[in-house]
């Protein structure tokens, strides 16, 4: 069973299509890049696997939950990093993870345990007094993650998560991404940066609304070829800046 499915999805804003018969399955437990210049449709397609918008066209499920015939199911497993930061700034950072646990329907204890892994993940337990505005951007990303983790999803969706951060912070938090999927997370991961993806990820580009190609960065690339030399032929764009 895929752990993420998505079946001819269109959609449109009024005349604007933004998704156009898009279909692909993820597998359990990989990194999966979707590739796409701005305006490919990434944010489109989020904002239909978190249900923000209702797909009307085409069919998601997410561990074999319909996401419109059983969206509590198939939320539940899924946790978002959104391309905006929610955090509280004037939280502390125990504080917005633990208030979040609470949102996800935990009890207080289930709450305080995810609380401290989440801390332990992050490396950040002498800091969980801190307020959130005392962390740099990079810390701040960590931290969202480890948020979207806190009720032990199996998908992780992340839409751009690197945005705005340094170089550094940029390839610790790919990095960081990579490893959860290693330790069997299923990551799909929107950017339109091919530095962030590794030979042996899974990629699916997506331009102007449709899917141009599913399969390994390695595969894309082709022998002697890059990902970029790729991206580049197929959208005719050259890779945007960071
Ligand atoms: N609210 C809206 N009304 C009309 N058109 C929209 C709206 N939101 C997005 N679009 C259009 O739909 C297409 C897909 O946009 P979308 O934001 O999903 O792409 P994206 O790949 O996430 O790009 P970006 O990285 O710039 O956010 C674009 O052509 C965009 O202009």
């Amino acid at each position: 069973m895929p752990a993420l499915s998505v079946q001819n999805v269109s959609y449109s804003y009024g005349p604007k299509k933004a998704l156009d018969d898009v279909s692909f399955d993820l597998e359990a437990g990989r990194f999966c890049a979707l590739l796409g210049p701005n305006g490919a449709g990434k944010s489109t397609l989020f904002s239909l696997l978190t249900r923000l918008f209702v797909t009307r066209h085409g069919a998601i499920s997410v561990a074999g939950h319909d996401l419109a015939e059983n969206p509590r199911a198939a939320l539940a497993r899924i946790g978002v990093v959104f391309q905006q930061q929610t955090l509280d700034l004037d939280m502390t950072v125990a504080r917005n993870l633990s208030y979040f646990a609470a949102l996800q329907g935990l009890s207080g204890k289930q709450a305080r345990t995810s609380t401290e892994a989440a801390l332990d993940r992050l490396g950040m337990r002498e800091r969980s007094g801190e307020k959130v505005r005392a962390l740099n951007g990079g810390h701040r990303r960590r931290m969202e993650i480890a948020r979207a983790l806190i009720h032990g999803p199996e998908v992780l969706l992340l839409d751009e998560a690197t945005v705005g951060l340094d170089t550094a912070s940029r390839q610790s938090i790919t990095a960081h991404v990579h490893d959860l999927a290693e330790s069997g997370l299923t990551v799909f991961w929107a950017t339109h940066l091919v530095d962030e993806i590794q030979p042996t990820d899974e990629v699916v580009i997506l331009h102007k609304g449709r899917k141009l190609a599913q399969d390994t960065a390695a595969g894309i690339a082709g022998p002697g070829g890059t990902l970029l030399d790729a991206f580049v032929a197929m959208t005719g764009l050259e890779e945007p800046a960071q």
